[in-house]
């Protein structure tokens, strides 16, 4: 079963392609319609959202009042002169911020509320989905590389609907409040104000894009940089044993250098960019004041209406600078949307969560394959499986052997159904296997691969894997029928010893062997079985080989056997050769075919 892993293994050497991860989506009808998708996920807190969005409303429409209130104070300062009207403004600019301050508080932990509880939800949806999706989604797919753009995309829409949302309204607000108000301010210096503000637009615009451009361009060159750094990690064996460590950093420093290269470019452009906005912008405050001085001397003009109007010009500023992220975060949330219903609209397998195997969908044992092809789906032209046709009757022994790359996990994963075949039919019980659910025949065959893939937990949780409700009692027992427990008990911890990275690494007997007492307590009707490659010392080979055969009494057994010595005794034997069954039948019968592939294999093997 080499060829389910192939996504996650490190390739060592050919320089990995990054997707187009930061393609972001056109700001567009369409794409909002499909965020909008996304806003299921929050309707259940609609009363909750909405008494957010209330409060926004209101503290970005009190924020209006700042200026004004910061205008009147210092017009009664100069004017009137009266002190208590100072302080009546003064004390109403204090109560205004303290309910500003209160307000917002609420309003941020609202929304953090309605955002975590959704986001909870979509992600367990898209974790839900992702896991129910059949095979051929993740042929294509690095599988790392999927699971940290569902978590980057989930945190992306996380940041827009906690703080992106709330900023874009409350910043248009302030720019239709402010500008509205500027005019009732001073007309004449609202058209000063407003005639230096499509040269900053045209010039902030300009500069964005190439900014953006070159971020991007960044972006992927540091994902390139850190694949490197990943998959040579997990490689590091093959990078060491091939002595490319040299070739690697060569390989990683052209990466790190086109990014500090990308990254200068981009810090240029910022440079520029941060240079005629702050001329752009002070240049305006500049001419407004000047022109607002020569107002107040001729007298049509209060001090205190200069210095609102100075403020709701820099809230205004401010709000149409913080518009422009805003803009590129719903871009980038736009694309994170687009890619997680990608997903989500991938059709999922038809898995049932129910343990009750209904009597009809019982598996008797017996299997059939009838003029099967197959290709994978990943490559639609070359035929892996072609007019394949055999019978398995219940509780047979059955072997596949052949050369490599012959086709036999192939079939292996076609009988569980792992991808549905090009032709022909495979068949349990003389029933069309797509007749049974897929949650009942998978439940009733186990596997016990070749490599085998043990969760970071306990011994206890990896057996336990193959009947997740299993007693100590049960386990015990299982660990005991697979020879494992004799190992299992000189571990100090036991059963609750650590497995994996942070635990005690097991040899390949010891952790076969734990697969096989996983596939005890799954008691299969079918049993798969990928034998070992690599030789285990003779020792642990018998233990693995008295664990398998006890495991194999009394059900129909599957081998996929690398070694022939070990199917002598099967009731059957189907040679595979180039994606054909070339011979089948008996080790005895085998042996008299002259010229045959089996005999010609045998021979080779037991000569060496
Ligand atoms: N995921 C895949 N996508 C495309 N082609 C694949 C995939 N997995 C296997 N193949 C191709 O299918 C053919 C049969 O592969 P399969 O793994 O079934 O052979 P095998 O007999 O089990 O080999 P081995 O003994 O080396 O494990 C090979 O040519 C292989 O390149």
């Amino acid at each position: 079963m080499e060829q389910h892993q192939d996504n996650s293994q490190a390739s060592n050497a050919a320089a990995p392609k990054v997707p187009n991860a930061s393609k972001a989506p056109k700001v567009s009808k369409a794409s909002f319609k499909k965020t909008f998708r996304l806003y299921k996920y929050i309707r259940p807190y609609w009363p909750m959202f909405s008494a957010g969005m209330l409060l926004l409303f209101i503290t970005s429409l009190s924020n209006l009042a700042f200026p004004k209130l910061l205008g009147d104070l210092v017009d009664n300062g100069t004017h009137s002169k009266n002190i208590s009207a100072i302080n009546h403004t003064g004390l109403l600019l204090l109560g205004l911020l303290f309910v500003q301050g209160i307000l917002g508080y609420f309003r941020i932990n609202i929304f953090v509320r309605v955002t975590e509880r959704s986001l909870a939800s979509l992600r367990q949806q898209v974790y839900n989905h992702l896991i129910r999706l059949p095979m051929s989604f993740f042929l294509n797919r690095r599988v790392g590389e999927l699971g940290s753009r569902i978590s980057s995309d989930i945190s992306l829409l996380q940041e827009t609907f906690t703080t992106t949302v709330a900023e874009f309204i409350r910043q248009v607000i302030i720019i239709v409040g402010g500008v509205a108000l500027l005019v009732h301010t001073s007309a004449q210096l609202t058209v000063l104000m407003l005639g230096t503000l499509p040269v900053i637009v045209i010039l902030a615009w300009f500069f964005g894009r190439v900014v953006r451009k070159y971020s991007k361009q960044a972006q992927s060159q540091v994902a390139e940089a850190n694949t490197i750094v990943e998959e040579t990690l997990q490689g590091i064996l093959n990078v060491k044993a091939f002595a490319n460590e040299f070739f690697e950093m060569r390989r990683y420093q052209n990466k790190t250098s086109e990014v500090a290269k990308t990254g200068i470019k981009t810090g240029t452009y910022r440079g520029a960019f941060a240079a005629f906005m702050i001329l752009g912008v002070f240049g305006a405050i500049v001419a407004v004041i000047w022109r607002g001085a020569v107002l107040i001397a001729m007298g049509s003009l209060q001090p205190g209406l200069l210095i609102s109007f100075v403020l709701y010009s820099t809230f205004i500023g401010a709000s149409v600078a913080g518009l422009a992220e805003v803009y590129a975060t719903i871009q980038k949330t736009l694309g994170a949307t687009e890619h997680l219903l990608e997903i989500l609209d991938e059709p999922a397998e038809p898995i049932t969560d129910s343990a009750l195997i209904s009597p009809k969908d019982q598996l008797s044992g017996e299997i059939s394959f009838r003029h099967l092809a197959f290709h994978y789906p990943s490559r639609e032209d070359l035929n892996v499986l072609q007019d394949i046709s055999f019978e398995i009757q219940a509780d047979q022994q059955v072997a596949l052997v052949g050369p490599s790359g012959a086709g036999k996990s192939t079939i292996v994963s076609l009988l569980l159904r792992l991808y549905e075949p090009a032709g022909g039919s495979i068949t349990f019980n003389g029933r069309n296997a797509g007749d049974f659910p897929l949650s009942a025949l998978r439940s009733q065959m186990a596997i016990v691969p070749q490599d085998v893939f043990l969760f970071g937990g306990t011994i206890r949780e990896n057996i336990a894997y193959g009947k997740p409700d299993a007693t100590t009692e049960e386990i015990i027992a299982a660990a005991k029928q697979a020879n494992a427990w004799e190992f299992i008990q000189r571990f100090p911890e036991g059963l609750d010893t650590v497995v994996g990275e942070r635990g005690i690494q097991l040899s390949g007997g010891q952790r076969q062997r734990i697969a096989i007492a996983r596939a005890v307590l799954k008691d299969p009707r079918i049993l798969i079985l990928d034998e070992a490659t690599s030789a285990l010392d003779s020792e642990s080979e018998k233990l693995v080989q008295d664990a398998l055969e006890k495991l194999m009494e009394g059900r129909t057994s599957i081998v996929i056997a690398h070694r022939l010595s070990t199917v002598r005794q099967a009731d059957k034997i189907i040679v595979l050769d180039k994606g054909r069954i070339v011979e089948q039948g008996t080790h005895q019968e085998l042996l008299t075919v002259d010229g045959g592939l089996y005999k010609s294999l045998s021979e080779m093997q037991f000569t060496h």
